[in-house]
């Protein structure tokens, strides 16, 4: 069997190696010369996977190791027979985790207390979902604005309008969907945008075109109250350098690049692959991935609850450095600096999630020992 993969999937070999040759490609490189002998097709999301790809070639399974399935054209895999996978909810505590240490970094900014926020998710599932858990079990205010899930389930929605209204920190979370019922593409556009309260804070961890991406660079130019945080852009890995400029974070799409994430992502798309072949599992990810380096936290029961948070979440990722690397590679030179985007993400260093992070309390502290278990970690 030939295998065409993405280079920068991670543990190819150990998944893969058992079931043929693998051909490694620069993501963006894959073509259909590539693909042509090709049986089983890896890509990250950075490879649109449809007809002018795939016609003419032996490929009848694409695994893509992404949460995002914007790149792949499904219409054309159902007429074809392709069979295909992603991996839902690989990254998604990676992108909880970006957000938790965007809101540290934009609560000393403004000098403001995080549980006075008003928090609004757009789109809860798999990453929006845990990152209501999250922030609800801390005991914040949030609303949540998912139409689909509200046509479908009893719960608590609220539709975007009431969301803007209402909510001074606003995170979204949807799939880019250009069509449909409920699209996503530009859903924050210029009237929306104009609607965000005084001192708003908006993260988009999504996709780049969820926002749209001059109405927010006209926006940021008028309103200094507010702080963007961008991890996607429209056109990246072209970025728009004004208003990245604007943006209080600036992060090249690395939001869900945590090492676990990355590797449960190759996982799950050779677990589809042997359901899909009726076959055994043979490689497990527990054998794996590698023990984190922070092996254990220790506060003392005093800690101030605030702080120990900001500690906890820190101790583990903190997109201030991400923002730093982004902001020294942009350079005027569109070429550099889409080379400059990739690498970035290309050679991204090693992150774990708070997720499983082992934590002890010394002495009794119910509010420490609520945080703690609200963020994932473990209490030992
Ligand atoms: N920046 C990054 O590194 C990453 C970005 N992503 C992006 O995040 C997106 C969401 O990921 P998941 O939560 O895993 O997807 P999901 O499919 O589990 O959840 C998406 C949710 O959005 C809702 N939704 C759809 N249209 C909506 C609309 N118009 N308004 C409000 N809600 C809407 C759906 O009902 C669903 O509950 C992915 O499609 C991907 O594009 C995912 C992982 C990492
Ligand atoms: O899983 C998704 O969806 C994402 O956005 C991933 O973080 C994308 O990572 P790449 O596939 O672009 O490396």
């Amino acid at each position: 069997m030939l295998i065409v993969a993405d280079e920068n999937i991670p543990l190819l070999d150990a998944f893969f190696a058992g079931f043929g040759e693998i051909r490694r490609y620069p993501g963006r490189a894959i073509d259909a010369a590539c693909v042509r002998d090709a049986d089983l097709l890896l890509v990250r999301s950075v490879t649109r996977v449809d007809r002018q790809l795939l016609e003419g070639s032996k490929v009848r399974f694409v695994g893509t190791c992404t949460i995002g399935t914007d790149h792949l054209d499904l219409e054309y895999f159902a007429q074809a027979d392709i069979h295909w996978s992603s991996a839902p909810g690989c990254n998604a505590r990676g992108v909880v985790d970006y957000v938790l240490g965007s809101l540290l970094t934009l609560a000393e900014l403004d000098g403001v207390e995080l549980p006075k926020r008003v928090y609004g998710v757009v789109g809860a599932g798999e990453v929006g979902g845990r990152l209501v858990r999250v922030l609800r079990g801390l005991g914040w205010q949030v609303l949540v604005c998912d139409p689909l899930r509200a046509a479908s389930e009893e719960g608590d929605f609220v539709s975007l309008d009431t969301l803007l209204e209402q909510c001074d920190t606003i995170s979204l979370h949807t799939p880019l969907q250009r069509g449909g019922e409920h699209p996503t593409w530009h859903l924050l556009g210029a009237r929306q945008l104009a609607r965000l309260r005084p001192g708003a804070w908006l993260i988009n961890a999504s996709r780049g075109p969820v926002v749209d991406n001059e109405a927010l660079r006209e926006l940021l130019l008028d309103r200094e109250d507010v702080h963007a945080v961008l991890d996607v852009w429209e056109g990246e890995p072209q970025v728009d350098l004004a208003l990245a400029d604007l943006c209080t974070l600036a992060t090249p799409h690395i939001a869900g690049y945590s090492l676990d994430g990355k590797q449960r992502g190759t996982a799950q798309i050779y677990q589809a692959f042997c359901r899909s072949q009726g076959l055994p599992e043979q490689v497990h990810l527990a054998d794996l991935l590698p023990s984190p380096a922070l092996a254990r936290l220790d506060f003392d029961a005093s800690a101030d609850p605030a702080w120990a948070l900001a500690t906890l979440c820190r101790a583990v990722y903190d997109p201030r450095r991400d923002d730093a690397d982004f902001r020294r590679s942009l350079s005027e030179d569109p070429t550099e600096q889409r080379a400059a985007f990739d690498l970035l993400r290309k050679q991204y260093p090693v992150r774990r999630e708070i997720e499983g992070l082992a934590v002890r309390v010394q002495g009794d502290a119910p509010q420490l020992v609520q945080a703690i278990n609200a963020l994932g970690a473990v209490l030992v």
